[in-house]
């Protein structure tokens, strides 16, 4: 008896271990794994730069069968070699302190020169740019430092909570090539004059493109089938018309009620849904990037509706016959166009759905598209809109802003003695991106938690930026000229 007992605790302990065993070899098989990808892709880099020294040496006219055949091959199987179109001179020298998306902080600014190794005339490839407020600016996050990468990423602006690369703009992701939509001030020949960017300076440029809103902003009519809405919740309440301009649902604490739709274009429309419901809709002004969103109650996802999508139909289903009524009235109004009636009389139109003597909505075909088409229509994360991180107030200290005070813009005809700004134009807009890049709290979360009171150093420009944080506050200390080494290697 004993014996099997000892047996049986023998085989237990070596299944413990083996399972052990196992996990070690998994561990040891993805570091392996990493190892590899990361050589690998050091690899393709070193290639890539060979061949762009190759093609640097040798003359075009050239042909190069094998070459191109290669070329073909590696094209088909997705691995090309890329050559930077031009490099970023950015007003940010380093990562620390560049901010994180770039409309954080409009008034940086850079310059990309479109390589003449790329293009013999490389004016040539601007041709027409300047019809064009926005481009897309693709890059190389060369200063990642090394090319590891994780599935799941900690986005500072989320606090040390985890979520999938791909639902992040990570600098750390497999391929290290980023998007930011700049702002082109101006094309000068073969240079691009952009602000509102998030990149630092020798960023490698891979391409650019014209943004077009058309194309690159989720357009959406309000069509939405009201027959979606119908979940089987049945309402408690529905909308009667009141005040003009006004609409309400007779609303208990927390049931539907809709507030306010203005006559005019620019109306803005917000909606409580029942709690039960868990969901609350908002519309925003005519001219915001979102004006219809989902929001679920505890904030964690924005929906914004969209028709045929998805999500919005099954947002949708939940949100009850209530709803479907008050977005019937919204779709009405919307139906009116630009000489819509004032909501108070398309409401008496559209009302006739209320009360006892209802009438079904008329379907309104395609209507938003009169007054909608140029808004654009998207689902995000809710933190990116309400983030754990609350952004902070910026303060300058006077001295500070004495300091700041004696930058002159880059072609100012004063004394040549003074502090110059490369990009900036003059303090003003300094000061401006200073609180841009402070205000969202450019601490990494390690800094945040563990290093609360240490000074803040960054670059802006030729201004080196001393500051500290407090409680809900930045406070910058000290604006100084770059140090001449530095300002020679940037
Ligand atoms: C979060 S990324 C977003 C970039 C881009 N808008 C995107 O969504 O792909 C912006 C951050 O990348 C870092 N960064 C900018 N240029 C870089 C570069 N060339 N190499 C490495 N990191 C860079 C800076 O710290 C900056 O705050």
């Amino acid at each position: 008896m004993s014996a099997t007992c000892n047996c049986t605790e023998h085989v237990n302990k070596l299944n413990q271990q083996i399972s052990v065993m196992r996990k070690e070899i998994k561990n040891l098989r993805q570091l392996l794994d990493s190892a590899v990808r990361s050589h690998r892709k050091h690899m393709t880099s070193l290639q890539s730069a060979l061949t762009h020294i190759g093609q640097s040496r040798s003359p075009k006219s050239q042909p190069r069968p094998q070459a191109d055949l290669e070329t073909q091959n590696s094209l088909e199987k997705g691995t090309i070699q890329t050559v930077p179109i031009g490099y970023i001179s950015s007003c940010f020298s380093v990562k620390n302190g560049t901010p994180r998306q770039p409309t954080i902080c409009g008034p940086s600014r850079a310059t990309l020169q479109i390589q003449q190794s790329v293009f013999n005339n490389p004016e040539h490839s601007l041709v027409g740019l300047d019809n064009y407020s926005h481009v897309w600016v693709i890059f190389l996050f060369h200063k990642n430092g090394h090319l590891s990468y994780k599935a799941k990423v900690k986005p500072p602006r989320l606090n040390g909570q985890r979520v999938g690369v791909y639902s992040t703009r990570s600098p750390h992701r497999p391929n290290a090539l980023g998007l930011t939509l700049a702002k082109l001030d101006r094309v000068t020949g073969d240079t691009l004059h952009l602000s509102e960017i998030d990149m630092i300076e020798g960023t490698p440029v891979l391409d650019i493109k014209p943004y077009i809103s058309d194309y690159d902003s989720p357009h959406s009519r309000l069509d939405i089938d009201t027959d979606t809405y119908d979940s089987g919740v049945q309402p408690e309440s529905t909308s009667v018309p009141s005040e003009e301009g006004t609409t309400s649902v007779p609303s208990e604490e927390g049931t539907t009620s809709v507030e306010t739709l203005h006559s005019d274009s620019v109306a803005s429309f917000s909606c409580t849904v029942d709690p039960q419901l868990d969901l609350w809709v908002e519309r925003q002004d005519s001219h915001s990037a979102d004006p219809r969103i989902l929001h679920s109650k505890d904030k964690s996802k924005v929906h914004i509706l969209r028709p045929g999508d998805a999500s919005s139909s099954s947002a949708s289903k939940t949100l009850g016959k209530d709803l479907t009524t008050v977005l019937g009235e919204l779709k009405a109004y919307i139906s009116e166009g630009d000489d819509c009636l004032t909501l108070g009389s398309s409401v008496g139109k559209s009302q006739a759905s209320d009360g006892p003597n209802a009438k079904p909505l008329e379907p309104v075909e395609d209507s938003a598209r009169l007054c909608y088409d140029e808004e654009a229509y998207s689902t995000i994360a809710g933190w990116i809109r309400e983030p754990p991180v609350t952004s902070l107030e910026v303060r300058f200290t006077p001295h500070a802003e004495r300091e700041l005070g004696e930058f002159l813009a880059p072609i100012s005809a004063e004394s040549r003695d003074r502090p110059r700004f490369r990009f900036l134009r003059g303090p003003k807009e300094a000061a401006a991106a200073i609180r841009g890049v402070l205000s969202a709290d450019p601490r990494s979360v390690y800094r945040r938690s563990r290093c609360k009171d240490r000074l803040f150093f960054f670059t802006l420009d030729t201004a080196d930026i001393t500051c500290w944080f407090g409680q809900g506050f930045a406070e910058v200390l000290r604006v100084r000229l770059v140090a001449v080494g530095k300002e020679l290697a940037s």
